[in-house]
Formats: C-alpha cells, structure tokens, sequence
C-alpha cells in the first residue's frame, strides 16, 4: 500500500521505516527542514537502537521517502498516517494544536479519498474532530474516513515494539476503512485489538496512567522499604513473581520521566476534571512522581549536612532512559538544577546526550564516566544505562577516592 506519514518523530519516523520494511511505500512528511535534509542523507536525527540500518536498507531500494511538501507526501497515499507531537497545554490538557494543523493540511492537500490514521496520544474525542476538520475543508465530493490506531513503542526498544508488539489497536466507526488499515499491518502477525475511536483513544491513555501508577507506587514502597530496612529489588523481585501483578514497571528510582508519562497522566487526571470523576490514583501518582526526584536530591544534601556550596558532584546519566538521546522531562534536569540553587559544581557524563541547552554554561561534561567521577565528592546516578550497570565499580570508587554514591536506580544493590 502507498502511506504518507506526518510527523518523522520518535513515532512518525519508526512507523514509517517499519511499514517500508515489510513492503509499503512510505513518504514521511515533516516541516522541520533540517530533519527532512538530514533523513535524505541518510542520517537518522533521533537516536534508536537498529533505526539507522532499517532506514538505510528502504530508502536504497526505493519503498521510503522523505519530504517537506504535502502535495508530494499524499499524493498517491491510501493512507496517511498523523504522528504529531500533542504535548502538555494550558492546566495540563493535550496541546492539539500540532494535530489540527495536520487535519487541515491534509483536508487542502489531498485530491482524492483517504483514510487517515491518527498514531499520536490524543484525548478522547480528537478522532472525531480530526474527520470533522478534514470535512470541513477537503474539496466538496471527496470521502475520508479517520481510524485511531495509538502507539505503544517504547523509545530505546522502539523497532523491536513495533515489531513485536502485544497489540495493535484499531478504533473505527466504518468497516472497509477498519479492515484497510488491519491489512497494513497483517504480516507483522500482532494481536489486533478492534473497538472503537473512543475506545482506542482511552486505552492508550489508560495504558500509560497504569504503568505511571505502578512506577509511583513502588517508588513509595521504596521510601518505606528504606526507612525500615527492607531491600527494594527483593521485594520488588517477590511480589512480582504473582503474574497477577507482574515485575515489569516495578523498578524504584527517582521516578518516570520523558516525552509520555509525565503529559499523557496529566492529560487524562485533566479529562477527569472536565468530566468531574475522581482520578485522585492518577493524581497521587503525578504527584508522588514529583516528589521521588527531591526525596533523592533531600539525601545528598543531609549527606553533607546542609552545605552543598563549592561540592563536587558527578551526575551518570543525562536521557530520562537507557537508549535514548530524548531529554524531555529528564529527571536529570530537575536533580542538577536542585543541586546547582544549592551552590554545587557539577560534571555530567551520559553514553549518548552530550550536552543539554538549557544546562550548558552551568555544567561541565566528561568525555569518560571514569573522568566524570575524578576529584568528586559525589556520585550520582541517574540514568541506569548498561555502562553503569556493567562497570567495574571498585575501579569507579577507586577512581572517585570513594565519594559517596548515590544510587537513583537501584543497580548496586548486589555490588
Ligand atoms: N515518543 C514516544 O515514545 C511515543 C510513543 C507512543 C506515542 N507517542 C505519541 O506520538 C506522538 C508523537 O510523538 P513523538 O515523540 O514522535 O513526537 P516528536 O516531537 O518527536 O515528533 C513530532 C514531529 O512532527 C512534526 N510536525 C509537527 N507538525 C507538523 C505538520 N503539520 N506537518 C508535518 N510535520 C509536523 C514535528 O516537526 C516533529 O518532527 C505524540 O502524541 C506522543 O504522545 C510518542
Ligand atoms: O520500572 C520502571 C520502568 C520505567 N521507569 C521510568 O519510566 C519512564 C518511562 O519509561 P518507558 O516506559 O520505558 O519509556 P517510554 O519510551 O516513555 O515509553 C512509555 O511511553 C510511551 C509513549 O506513550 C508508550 O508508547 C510506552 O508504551 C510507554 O512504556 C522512564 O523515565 C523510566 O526510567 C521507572 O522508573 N521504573
């Protein structure tokens, strides 16, 4: 099938090298130039693990393209696909501005019917809006039919999800538009999940809410753990064997961060309100989410009883997560602007994000983890990159003179 993507995101851009790879011809559409300019010379702008080659091997044999005009991109699209951001707006609602504007786009660039997929996380009742704009200003006799379609990939895993995913979502109100877009994902043989566009839209949220519920929750757990002499991972480890409960997302820390949770539970505790039923799980979650990455600042600062002014503090990790270059809500940031009011001097070292604008000036960056900890009177870990988890930490407290280590992801518990 001909598809058109809008938006060559984290989304947008893995959706479209995944569908070119098993046989579709795909044109990704965005208006950041320098993105479009990059992707034609071969160079991905994002950084996810086996993107660079799935992108190589397509464009070479002509089934993936990249562009900056819409007329080119639709043109011979079956389906377009929208892949915008929707990031936090006023009071913590979904920003949709990025998402009318592709509705409209498509509505005066398309000269023939279309079904249009809407992959970004949008509030409940966007689907609805999205075919009511196209309507509105697609020339007069033309047909569109929107299908919710979310995506539940993992940025870092993001290839490896989309591939293998547990589901496919599929939200529709028409048969025939609900049976084409199945079929273009038929050979990746992953449960379908068919209901509809109200539906889909709420699973992805829900979805996202549950996991941001569960990551709150052993978090807290964590704090008790703590102060009564419990070992988290242990009993993470423990109540996790229960399927029932699972042990994925029970890893305790400084708390979620990234382009997702962090908009997408605010977002749906925004919905709640508006339709006045309680979320106060949601809420609590949100906010207990906040709070983990000052508890974790609180210790370093008792540690030095106070005076942090002049300390020499190394930060291991900048990405919000592993295997991403993806700084949005990092909880980094907040954790080294914490400690920056405090008087501190920081070093940064991180495998892949090599420097953070809002940072730069205020911090140094190391080259080495192994440079990052010399001279230090802390450590601090933030992100639990392989790096860290695999290095040799006597050579690191070696290295540091033993500086105090201040573990944000639990991955020395068994060091
Ligand atoms: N990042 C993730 O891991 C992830 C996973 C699942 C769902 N989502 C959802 O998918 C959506 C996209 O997320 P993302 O992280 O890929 O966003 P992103 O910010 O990385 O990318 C969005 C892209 O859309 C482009 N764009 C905006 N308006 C456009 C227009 N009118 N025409 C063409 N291009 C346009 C932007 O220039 C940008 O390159 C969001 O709703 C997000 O919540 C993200
Ligand atoms: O046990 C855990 C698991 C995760 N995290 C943190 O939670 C955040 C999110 O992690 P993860 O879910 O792995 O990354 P995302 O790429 O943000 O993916 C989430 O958000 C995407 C965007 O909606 C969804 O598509 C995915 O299904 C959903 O997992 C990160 O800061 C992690 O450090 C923890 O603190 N403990």
């Amino acid at each position: 099938m001909n598809v058109g993507i809008i938006g060559t995101g984290y989304v947008g851009l893995v959706t479209g090298a995944v569908l070119s790879d098993i046989g579709h011809v795909v044109t990704c559409l965005d208006i950041n130039e320098e993105k479009i300019n990059r992707l034609k010379k071969g160079q991905s702008p994002i950084y996810e693990p086996g993107l660079d080659e799935i992108l190589a091997r397509n464009t070479a044999t002509n089934r993936l393209y990249f562009t900056t005009n819409a007329q080119e991109a639709f043109a011979q699209a079956d389906i377009i696909f929208i892949a915008v951001g929707t990031p936090q707006g006023k009071d913590g609602a979904a920003d949709l501005s990025y998402i009318e504007q592709a509705a409209k786009d498509i509505a005066i660039n398309v000269d023939h019917n279309v079904i249009v997929v809407v992959k970004s996380t949008v509030p409940v009742g966007t689907n609805d809006k999205v075919e009511e704009i196209i309507l509105e200003n697609m020339p007069p006799g033309l047909q569109v039919h929107v299908v919710s379609n979310p995506e539940f990939l993992r940025e870092g895993h993001a290839i490896n999800d989309t591939f293998y995913g547990d589901r496919i979502v599929i939200g529709a109100e028409n048969s025939i538009a609900r049976d084409k877009v199945e079929s273009l994902f038929k050979s990746l043989n992953i449960p379908i999940v068919h209901t509809n566009r109200r539906s889909a839209e709420m699973i992805k949220y829900a979805s996202n809410a549950f996991l941001a519920v569960k990551i709150s929750y052993i978090n807290q757990i964590s704090n008790l753990c703590e102060a009564i002499g419990a070992d988290v991972n242990a009993v993470a480890d423990g109540v996790g064997m229960d399927h029932r409960i699972g042990r994925a997302f029970l890893n305790a820390g400084i708390g979620y961060g990234g382009s997702c949770f962090p908009k997408d539970t605010e977002a749906l505790a925004y919905l709640a309100r508006k339709n006045d039923v309680n979320l106060s799980i949601v809420q609590s979650a949100i906010q207990a989410n906040g709070e983990q990455r000052h508890i974790f600042v609180q210790k370093v600062i008792s540690y030095f009883k106070g005076e942090l002014v002049g300390k020499k503090i190394a930060i291991l990790g900048l990405a919000f997560k592993p295997n991403t270059d993806d700084m949005r809500e990092a909880p980094a940031i907040t954790i080294i602007e914490e400690l920056l009011k405090k008087g501190a001097h920081i070093k940064a070292y991180d495998p892949i994000v090599k420097d953070v604008t809002s940072l730069n000036n205020k911090i140094k960056y190391a080259n080495t983890k192994e440079q990052c900890v010399e001279n230090v009177d802390a450590i601090l870990i933030v992100t639990e990159w392989e790096e860290f988890v695999e290095a040799d930490w006597k050579k690191i407290k070696m290295i540091s003179k033993d500086a105090q280590v201040f573990d944000g992801r639990n991955i020395l518990t068994n060091k």
